[in-house]
C-alpha cells in the first residue's frame, strides 16, 4: 500500500500548533503520524499484518509539556474545529486512540510524566498524567509507599490512561480499581478551561461524595473511565498504601470450575480481602501447565526455571501449543497416543498453530472433555500477623472445596507477573490472530454468560477464560481468543464477527461489557446495550464539558 508522505497539516495550522509546544514537539511526518496509526487493538495489528498501514493515522502528534499549553492546544482546536485524541502510553487495547478523522491531531501527554507529591503521612500522592506506572512504583517503593495498582501492562501505560479506561490491576480485590484509588483529577475540558473534579482535595473521605456542596460538586466518576470524550486530565491526587511487608502465596485445584467459583464468593462473602486471585478456567490452567508440576518445580527450586506462562493477559504462541500439546494428551489418553501427539505438537511449527486455530469448533469441543482441573492462585499482603490469620482462614476455606497445591504456584505467579505477552507477534505473522474480552457479572449469572459467551463463538474462534478481578457480589472473566483466516480479509470478518457475537451474547445475558480495558472504538456499538439510559447522560455531559464534540470523537459510544 503506497501513502502520500505529503504532510496532512497546513504550514499555517502546523505553526499555529508550533508557537503553542516549541517547534520540536510537532510531528507531522508521515513516520511519525504511522506510529500512532493503532494502539494496541489487535484489529491494527491485522490491518498491519496486512500491509495495510495507516488506515488511522492522525494528522499530527503534538507533545505539549504542561497544563498551559493543553489549554492552548484545546482552544486552538475548538477554533480550528480539529478533532482532538489525548495519548497516555498507547497501551490501550480497544482503539481508545485511533484517529476515525484524518483532520485529528494526537496530544501525546507522556512529557508531563512528573510525580509532583508522595506523603507517607497524608498517604496521598499527586501526579502529572504520562507518568508510566512502573516508574511511579519505583519512585513510590524508594519511599516505603505504593499505589497498589499493578496492570500486567505496568510498564508500558500511564497513569492519565488508567484513569481514563477504568483500568484494574492484578491487586484490585485488596486495593481496588483506580476508581478507588483516585481522590481528584484536573481535566482540561473541551471547553478549554481547567477544573478539579472533586470539590475540596483536602477533606478526607471527599471520594465518598460528602463534599461541601453536597453530592453536585463531585463529578470525579463521571470522568474517570471517560476514555478522553470529555476531557485530558493533567493531573491526578491517588490514595497511597505503606509497602505492605509480608506477603503469603498459595496455588490451589478445583475438580470444577463451578466448585472453584463457589469457593471464591464464600471468601470474599466472608470479608477476607486477598490481594490477588486468579481461576484458569480447564484449557488455561493447561497453558499455565499442572499445577502440580508447577508446584513441584517451583518448590524444587528458588530460581524457578518454569517459563512465563498463565498470568499473561494473551498467551504467546509456544504457551498456545503447549497448551494444545497438553490438550492433545488429556482428550486422547484413552487411545494410547497422546504421547507422540503431544510431542508432535510441542515441536509443532507456528504452521500447524494457525492449522489448529483454524478448527476452532474442533478444539473448543476437546478442551470441554478435559477432565477438570481449574488451577487459583491467591495470595495475600499486608504488614502484621493480621495477614496470617487472613490467609489461615481463607486456605482452610478454600482446602474443603479443592486441593491445596503449598506456595509453588503463587510464588512462580508472582515471579512472572509481569511476563506479559509482548510475544504475540508470531501469531499474528502466522496469520492468527488472539484478543482479550474482559466483562463482569453477578455470582448467579457467572456460569450461564461463561457458557454462552463460548457458545456464541465457538465455531469461529478457539476460547478460554480466567477469572481474576472478583467482588463480594461478583467477579470479571477475561475471555481470551485466538481465531484464523486465510487473508487479511478473511481474518478480519471472523475478528469483527467473534467480538459481534461475544458482546451480544454478554449484552443478552445481562452482563458488562468492559471490566478494565475500556469501550474505546471495538465495543462502542455495544455501549448503549450495556447502560440503559446511559447515553442521555454521557451526551448531556457531552455537551457541558464538549460542546464542539472534539474531543475523541466516536469513541464510548458511536
Ligand atoms: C500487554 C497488556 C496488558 C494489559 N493489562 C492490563 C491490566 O492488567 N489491567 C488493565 O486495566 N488494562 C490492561 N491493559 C490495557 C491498558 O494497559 C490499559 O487500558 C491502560 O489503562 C491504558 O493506559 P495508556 O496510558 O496506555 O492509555 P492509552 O492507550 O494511551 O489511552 C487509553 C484511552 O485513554 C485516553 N487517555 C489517555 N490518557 C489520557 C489523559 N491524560 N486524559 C484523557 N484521556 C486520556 C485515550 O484517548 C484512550 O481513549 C493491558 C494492555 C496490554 C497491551
Amino acid at each position: 500500500m503506497s501513502l502520500n508522505p505529503t504532510p496532512h497539516l497546513s504550514p499555517a495550522l502546523q505553526r499555529d500548533l508550533e508557537a503553542i509546544v516549541g517547534p520540536g514537539w510537532v510531528r507531522c511526518q508521515l513516520p511519525d503520524r504511522l506510529a500512532y496509526d493503532n494502539d494496541c487493538w489487535p484489529r491494527g495489528i491485522i490491518l498491519t499484518r496486512g500491509r495495510r498501514v495507516g488506515v488511522h493515522r492522525p494528522s499530527a502528534v503534538v507533545q505539549p509539556a504542561n497544563e498551559d499549553e493543553v489549554v492552548q492546544l484545546v482552544g486552538w482546536a475548538r477554533q480550528t474545529g480539529t478533532p482532538i485524541i489525548p495519548f497516555g502510553a498507547g497501551s490501550g487495547v480497544c482503539g481508545g486512540t485511533v484517529a476515525l478523522d484524518e483532520r485529528a491531531i494526537v496530544i501525546d501527554l507522556k512529557r508531563m510524566d512528573q510525580l509532583l507529591e508522595a506523603d507517607a503521612e497524608r498517604l496521598i500522592m499527586r501526579a502529572q498524567p504520562g507518568l508510566i506506572g512502573m516508574n511511579m512504583e519505583r519512585a513510590l517503593n524508594y519511599r516505603g509507599l505504593t499505589l497498589g495498582h499493578f496492570p500486567s501492562s505496568l510498564y508500558c501505560s500511564s497513569v492519565g490512561g488508567y484513569l481514563a479506561a477504568r483500568s484494574a490491576g492484578q491487586y484490585s480485590s485488596l486495593y481496588g480499581k483506580i476508581e478507588d484509588m483516585v481522590v481528584n483529577m484536573r481535566v482540561v475540558t473541551g471547553r478549554a478551561d481547567v477544573i478539579d473534579s472533586a470539590a475540596s482535595v483536602r477533606r478526607p473521605g471527599v471520594w465518598d461524595g460528602e463534599s461541601a456542596g453536597g453530592m453536585a460538586a463531585e463529578s470525579t466518576q463521571l470522568f474517570v473511565g471517560s476514555e478522553g470524550t470529555l476531557g485530558l486530565i493533567t493531573e491526578a491526587t491517588l490514595r497511597l498504601q505503606p509497602l505492605p511487608s509480608r506477603q503469603i502465596y498459595r496455588g490451589f485445584q478445583f475438580p470444577s470450575l463451578k466448585g472453584a467459583l463457589d469457593a471464591i464468593r464464600e471468601l470474599m462473602q466472608q470479608g477476607l480481602r486477598p490481594a490477588v486471585v486468579r481461576l484458569y478456567d480447564e484449557f488455561d490452567s493447561l497453558i499455565a501447565g499442572s499445577g502440580r508440576k508447577r508446584a513441584r518445580k517451583a518448590e524444587a527450586s528458588t530460581l524457578s526455571t518454569v517459563p512465563p506462562g498463565s498470568n499473561s493477559p494473551t498467551p504467546s504462541a509456544g504457551e498456545l501449543l503447549k497448551g494444545l500439546g497438553r490438550l492433545a494428551k488429556r482428550t486422547l489418553g484413552d487411545l494410547g497416543v497422546a504421547a507422540p501427539v503431544e510431542r508432535l505438537v510441542e515441536r509443532a511449527s507456528h504452521e500447524l498453530l494457525s492449522r489448529a486455530v483454524g478448527q476452532p469448533l474442533l478444539i473448543n469441543r476437546l478442551a470441554e472433555r478435559v477432565p477438570a482441573q481449574c488451577l487459583l492462585v491467591i495470595g495475600f499482603e499486608g504488614h502484621n500477623e493480621l495477614i496470617d490469620a487472613e490467609a489461615s482462614f481463607a486456605f482452610d476455606l478454600l482446602g474443603r472445596y479443592g486441593v491445596d497445591l503449598g506456595e509453588g504456584p503463587g510464588k512462580h505467579w508472582l515471579k512472572n507477573r509481569f511476563s506479559v505477552s509482548y510475544k504475540q507477534s508470531p501469531m499474528f505473522d502466522a496469520g492468527t490472530f488472539v484478543d482479550t474480552m474482559e466483562v463482569s457479572t453477578t455470582w448467579e449469572n457467572v456460569l450461564p454468560l461463561y457458557e454462552a459467551v463460548r457458545r456464541a463463538v465457538e465455531r469461529e474462534v478457539f476460547i478460554m477464560a480466567h477469572f481474576s478481578h472478583v467482588y463480594a457480589e461478583g467477579c470479571s472473566i477475561y475471555f481470551t481468543f485466538a481465531g484464523f483466516g486465510a487473508d487479511v480479509d478473511q481474518t478480519l470478518r471472523t475478528y469483527e464477527l467473534t467480538w459481534n457475537r461475544a458482546l451480544g451474547a454478554v449484552a443478552d445475558a445481562g452482563g458488562s461489557i468492559a471490566h478494565h480495558h475500556g469501550v474505546g472504538r471495538s465495543k462502542a456499538a455495544f455501549t448503549a446495550r450495556d447502560h440503559r439510559g446511559g447515553e442521555a447522560l454521557f451526551r448531556a455531559l457531552k455537551s457541558t464539558y464538549d460542546p464542539d464534540g472534539i474531543l475523541n470523537p466516536s469513541k464510548v459510544y458511536l
